[in-house]
């Protein structure tokens, strides 16, 4: 009797492993929600303080609940003085994800709770890392353009206090918003590379902090979120928006992925696209500057170029990555910003996972060399 062979998944892809409460993706409407609500609502009716609030707890905030929720994001902004110093030693070749990847696994190295994984104490784990992650990466930007850090300011939004710890500075309201709505749309997207390797982590019931530096390490690469940085080169690259056709050519024959476009789930676009280019398309006319034009011109040039070459749509790193440049954020920020919003979703999901933990152990076909026997010493 010849046995069936096993059908392979290969990228897991089409593969349904769990189920989840924390958000879907509609694909009759093309609609992302978090916790049942649509997200494009959410990033226009809401600041992304109470969309983290909705991913934890499942509801959004009342009055009193998002109080009490800012004051303690607030009070836990600040780095002690030992995580300052040994995050000022690492080297400055390094990429910043490398930073923000160190300060997780030393968050936990020193947390004497790190191995309690009631949903109380993941909780206030959860918000450590959402109040100090933002400090870390304005930290580490200023230090490579040696400058000193800016301490948080207990009295600004975690939108505001970012600008605030980056630049010194909290710009005009519109760029604020911009932002936040940034923040909102990338929260949480399901069962992606960065959360899945979160809830594998969790699954072995490991600690939370070793779960988000695993997740860290998914994120870095540029088929996920490293795309918003690898946009903003291959802008860089390009250039000129007459070049943009005749680049693509090549670097399609050259058989190169082109960074911010195409999807594993979305085939007809992504949802939180039409949202993120509608807040760039306002940095843009804002800004009134021929240069800022010329990269819109660019960016949108690529965008035709993308779609009518091949049919792929972009994804939300195209215009997240422009609009993060905009901001006056360094490009190899813009996979840490990622991170200060997504951590909300990771840790939402290892929460989850928890709930109703099963070991995440999928099996492989094996393919290599029959069994034989090992030679004798030489
Ligand atoms: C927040 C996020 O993480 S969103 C994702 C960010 N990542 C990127 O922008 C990186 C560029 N994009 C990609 O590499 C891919 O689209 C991925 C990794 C996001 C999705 O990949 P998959 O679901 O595995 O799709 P897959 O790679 O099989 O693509 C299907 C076809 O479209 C092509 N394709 C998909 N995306 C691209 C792209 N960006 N550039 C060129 N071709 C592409 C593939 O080459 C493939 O063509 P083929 O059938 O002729 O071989
Ligand atoms: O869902 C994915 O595969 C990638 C993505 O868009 C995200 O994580 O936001």
């Amino acid at each position: 009797m010849t046995a069936t062979a096993p059908e392979i998944h290969r990228g897991l892809a089409g593969v349904v492993v769990d189920t989840t409460e924390i958000s879907t993706v509609i694909q009759e409407t093309n609609s992302l929600t978090y916790r049942g609500y649509p997200v494009q609502d959410l990033a226009a009716r809401r600041r992304f303080e109470e969309v983290a609030y909705l991913l934890w707890y499942g509801e959004l905030p009342d009055e009193r609940q998002l109080a009490g929720f800012k004051a303690r994001e607030r009070a836990l902004r600040p780095l002690d003085r030992t995580t300052s110093e040994l995050l000022a030693r690492l080297p400055e070749t390094c990429h910043p994800m490398d930073v923000l990847r160190t300060a997780v696994s030393y968050f936990g190295a020193e947390d004497p709770t790190e191995d309690d994984d009631s949903p109380a104490a993941n909780r206030a784990k959860s918000l450590t890392l959402l109040a100090k992650l933002p400090t870390v990466v304005a930290a580490d930007q200023r230090r490579r353009r040696g400058l000193a850090p800016i301490p948080p300011d207990p009295g600004l939004g975690y939108a505001e206090n970012f600008f605030h710890m980056c630049f010194g500075s909290v710009p005009d309201p519109d760029v604020v918003r911009c932002f936040d709505i940034s923040l909102t749309l990338y929260a949480e997207h399901s069962f992606n590379a960065s959360t899945f390797t979160a809830r594998v982590v969790t699954s072995t019931l490991s600690d939370l902090y070793s779960a988000v530096t695993a997740a860290i390490g998914a994120l870095k690469g540029p088929l996920h979120g490293g795309a918003n940085e690898a946009v903003m080169h291959m802008l860089t690259e390009i250039g000129d928006p007459q070049r943009a056709e005749q680049w693509l050519d090549e670097a399609l024959a050259a058989k190169r992925k082109i960074m911010g476009f195409g999807h594993r789930v979305y085939k007809y676009g992504d949802s939180r696209v039409p949202i993120m280019q509608d807040a760039l398309d306002r940095l843009v006319a804002r800004a009134a500057d021929p240069d800022v034009t010329r990269k819109a011109a660019l960016h949108a040039a690529l965008r035709h170029a993308m779609l009518s070459r091949k049919g792929i749509h972009p994804n939300l790193d195209y215009p997240a990555g422009l609009a993060y440049h905009l901001m006056g954020f360094d490009t190899p920020a813009f996979t840490p910003i990622f991170v200060m919003s997504r951590i909300t979703g990771w840790t939402a999901h290892i929460t989850e996972q928890l709930g109703h933990n099963a070991l995440i152990r999928p099996l492989a076909a094996y393919d290599g060399p029959g069994q034989r026997p090992v030679p004798s010493d030489a």
